[in-house]
């Protein structure tokens, strides 16, 4: 997950490829609590793993359920075990939400029904949704709610619930605002409804049938088989008796789906497709984990994406996109039935004919944020023209190229803003998309950014890349991984790769002189080398990232890096690292030769005392002992040689910005060449 303040997206050309989606948000959560109400132990599959599972695993945690293994591993199932359908007498807990309303509304529900002492808190955005509809109706039956802020919205204290006052009446509930609070009340009242039925009367019309519909089916695989009476009334069962199913598998989200859905509508083909008769490959996007058998709701949101120019294929777990119509076709659609997915069919709004029109949406005005609202700002930055009313809105995209704006995209902790407006980065003015606050995206897809790259293509020439080049300690590999985490960029330490060269070739026994340059040359190339994620360094099975930071593997380095066949076997390699969104890219010529085109090169230098009292300082600090004019001897032998060899020698780049760190701390250059970086973007400051 990017955890950045912000995401660059660099334009993009095109998309192809095959992406694993996480479980449903709604199906995961309901699958919780109703494995924690049960009786007997439920193993989970394929939950999502993301903000709102987790604060739900927390509070079910709280709550007594026996949870193994206690947080979500990949590829792992979880056991809960239930706590049979009631609590022990006086349970009490204070219960952190988050800003979850798959767990706030149900669980409010359930442990009202339950009875003990809780208090329901959340994130200062979970007290401005409406929560008093299903208040209302938990008091008719004789729950105790209070509120502690504002009436009608969290932060709730429940206590012990007095059901002798319960007439056996209709429970009635409204239904226009949310249907999260009807599904709240079918997942809480057969914890009640052991010796009579209960029926739930729906107030006004029900909007987002589809949730409900998940909600019964759920229902019916924890043994609850609901009387679905025309969407209006709902009668569960005298007898009703929490069972686990054993084993469940969470469907992937479909709501998730509908960025790549329409992902696969935009970008599998390209405006330059001008002879497609001829194309050999015909491009598409492959989602695995949900297809046409899928109980969401939001699965519609084919039907949308086909309407505006889509070619969707599916099968009972999969969908196949591709372009269909281009320009995408303005449509004008009642998106009640799909509240989630429509707002992807906004930023699709941006590359259709005309004017898209999305209607009975008002559930967005009280989701996350307020989502038409979001929306609607957001989309006028990119240059779109826009409408809003109360439960609709009405999206023009820009007239030509030259009318999209670059915008630095305001996420308002909500993921689906965030997800969505990534598709603006397929604009064809070619102009970067900055997401702001890129880890709301954690609440149902931690990893969508990291998914998007990977079917994502585009020129290489819009890949950005900061150079940070200079001599020996001058502080290069500590800035540019602090840019790079700054960034979410990739990272090449392209001296590591010399290191490496020069400590194989030692091992080998060979000289490291031009007597076996072409031997070394060879084995540069075929290097096993691979960098994890925690920057270890390993050399096939070996972990040598240790081994190559001595300082005699620094000079080898020096020495290896001379021979022009050694630097020529390893420029593809370090190319190779120019990947989606951006790379930091650190040496003695990354901006003179192997990235001459980066946007940013920085020089970055110190004075040769002040290079050689900071190795002194970092290696005594990993406790190798070392003597300051040693140090500084080998360091100015080091540069010698560096700065003149014939082939790549270390120099500023003609137009490179200098950077003398000697009487710098990290934190200032860091902010030194984060605002370098800035000054170059369209976006202004952030
Ligand atoms: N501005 C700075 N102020 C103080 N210390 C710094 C500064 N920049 C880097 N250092 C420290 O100097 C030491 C050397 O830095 P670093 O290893 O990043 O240099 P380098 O240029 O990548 O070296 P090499 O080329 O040998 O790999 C580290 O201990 C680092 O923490
Ligand atoms: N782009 C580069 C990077 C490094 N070298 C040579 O490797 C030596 C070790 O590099 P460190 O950055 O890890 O210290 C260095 O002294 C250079 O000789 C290079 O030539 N080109």
């Amino acid at each position: 997950m990017f955890t950045t303040e912000f995401l660059d997206l660099p334009p993009l050309d095109s998309a192809q490829g095959s992406v694993t989606l996480p479980g449903s948000k709604s199906i995961s959560n309901r699958v919780l609590l109703l494995a924690a109400l049960s009786h007997g132990t439920t193993t989970i599959h394929d939950l999502l793993d993301s903000d709102d599972t987790q604060v739900m695993l927390a509070a079910l945690k709280q709550l007594g359920c026996h949870i193994t293994p206690e947080t979500v591993l990949p590829g792992q199932p979880i056991a809960v075990t239930g706590i049979g359908g009631q609590l022990p007498a006086d349970t009490a807990a204070t219960l952190f939400l988050g800003n979850a309303g798959t767990a706030m509304r149900p669980l409010t529900a359930a442990l009202a029904v339950l009875g003990g002492h809780f208090e329901m808190t959340g994130v200062p955005r979970m007290y401005e949704r409406p929560i008093g509809d299903l208040v209302d109706a938990l008091r008719q039956l004789g729950c105790r709610i209070d509120y502690l802020r504002d009436p009608g919205f969290p932060p709730l204290k429940i206590g012990q619930p007095d059901f002798s006052r319960w007439s056996d009446a209709p429970i009635q509930v409204r239904g226009d605002v949310s249907s999260q609070f009807l599904t709240s009340l079918l997942m809480a009242l057969p914890l009640q409804a052991t010796d009579k039925a209960i029926t739930i009367e729906v107030v006004g019309e029900l909007i987002s049938k589809p949730y409900i519909h998940i909600t019964l089916e759920l229902l019916a695989r924890f043994g609850i088989a609901v009387e679905n009476d025309s969407w209006q009334r709902f009668v569960i069962p005298a007898g009703s008796r929490y069972r686990s199913p054993g084993d469940i598998h969470v469907e992937a989200d479909a709501s998730s789906a509908s960025y790549f859905i329409a992902l696969g509508a935009i970008a599998t083909g390209t405006t330059d497709d001008a002879d497609a008769d001829n194309a050999t490959e015909r491009k598409s996007i492959r989602i695995l984990g949900v297809g046409q058998d899928s109980i969401q709701g939001d699965i519609r949101f084919i039907e949308a994406a086909r309407a505006m120019g889509a070619q969707v294929e599916s099968g009972p777990n999969w969908l196949e996109v591709s372009r269909g119509n281009w320009p995408l076709k303005a449509i004008d659609l009642d998106c009640n039935h799909i509240p989630d997915a429509a707002m992807t069919l906004g930023v699709m709004a941006l590359y259709a004919d005309g004017t898209t029109s999305l209607r009975n949406i008002a559930s967005w005005r009280v989701k996350e944020t307020d989502r038409i609202a979001a929306m609607a700002i957001e989309l006028r930055k990119l240059g779109a023209t826009v409408e809003e009313g109360a439960d609709y809105i009405r999206i023009t995209p820009p007239a030509k190229a030259s009318d999209w704006r670059a915008a630095s995209i305001h996420t308002y902790d909500d993921h689906r803003v965030a997800m969505c407006f990534s598709l603006a980065a397929f604009n064809p003015a070619k102009l970067p998309v900055r997401i702001q606050d890129p880890k709301c995206v954690g609440k149902t897809f931690p990893d969508y950014f990291e998914a998007l790259f990977s079917v994502c293509q585009t020129e290489t020439q819009h890949i950005p890349v900061i150079c940070i080049d200079g001599p020996t300690a001058s502080g290069k590999g500590t800035i540019a991984a602090e840019v790079a985490k700054a960034l979410g960029y990739q990272l090449l330490d392209s001296g590591a790769l010399y290191r490496i060269t020069g400590l194989a070739a030692s091992r080998a026994g060979l000289a490291l002189d031009d007597s076996n340059e072409e031997t070394i040359a060879e084995m540069a190339l075929d290097l096993p080398v691979r960098f994890d994620a925690q920057q270890r360094v390993w050399l096939g099975e070996e972990d040598i990232s240790a081994a190559i930071r001595s300082e005699e593997a620094g000079m080898n380095a020096s020495r290896v890096s001379a021979l022009p066949a050694v630097r020529t076997a390893l420029v593809d390699l370090q190319l190779s690292f120019q990947t989606l969104p951006g790379l930091v890219a650190d040496g003695r010529d990354m901006g003179t030769v192997i990235f001459p085109h980066a946007p940013l090169k920085v020089y970055l230098w110190a004075s040769a005392q002040c290079r050689a009292e900071r190795r002194h300082k970092q290696l005594i600090s990993k406790g190798i002992s070392a003597n300051i004019a040693t140090l500084l001897a080998d360091l100015e032998a080091r540069d010698a040689r560096d700065m003149n060899r014939a082939t790549a020698p270390l120099k500023p780049a003609e137009d490179s910005l200098q950077l003398d760190s000697s009487e710098m701390t990290i934190e200032d250059v860091v902010a030194q060449v984060l605002s370098w970086w800035q000054e170059r973007q369209p976006f202004g400051r952030a």
